[in-house]
């Protein structure tokens, strides 16, 4: 795994109801501070990514549909230099992932319905200076391909 890069699973509490499912806990291991919560959706098929943040860690969960999230270290003074993590998450797989700053990441929509992402991240977004930093989600330096892979 990336250095500094944590998953929590998450317990979905079903009743005849619906279900329930706690995502993120300021008494956490994991908790590193709040700063505010989104909502941003991927439509079928669509990637997000390579994206980067300089100050903010992220708290990534899919609560609807699947992603297939992609992790690239390029922190040359990291321990895991180089190295791409993937998860499938999302509905049928709740995971919350925490991605330390300066860890790219980005995610496609591998399910037929949109994927709905919340994200509680550490930091406000400035929309002045955004913490945004991103390369191109194909043509890039990252190992790893977008494609489906079929087998
Ligand atoms: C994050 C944010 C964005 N915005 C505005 C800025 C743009 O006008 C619009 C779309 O933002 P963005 O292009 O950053 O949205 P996504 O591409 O869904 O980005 C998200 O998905 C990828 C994969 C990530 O990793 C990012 O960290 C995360 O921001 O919302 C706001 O007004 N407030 C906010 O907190």
């Amino acid at each position: 795994m990336i250095q500094g890069v944590k998953v929590k699973e998450l317990k979905v509490i079903p009743d005849e109801r619906g279900r329930l499912m706690e995502m993120l806990r300021v008494d956490d291991e994991i908790f590193a501070g709040f700063g505010q919560v989104y909502l941003t959706t991927t439509n079928p098929g669509v990637v997000k990514a390579w994206h980067l943040h300089k100050q903010q860690t992220d708290n990534v969960v899919c609560v609807a549909g699947m992603i297939r999230l992609g992790l690239y270290d390029d922190r040359k003074d990291s321990p895991t230099f180089g190295m791409v993590n993937q998860f499938f998450m999302g509905v049928h797989k709740p995971l919350l992932v925490q991605i330390p700053a300066f860890v790219y990441h980005g995610w496609k929509c591998v399910s037929q319905e949109e994927a709905l992402i919340v994200n509680t991240v550490t930091k406000p977004y400035n929309p002045e200076n955004p913490d945004e930093f991103r390369l191109d989600p194909h043509d890039n330096h990252i190992p790893l391909n977008w494609e489906r892979k079929d087998g």
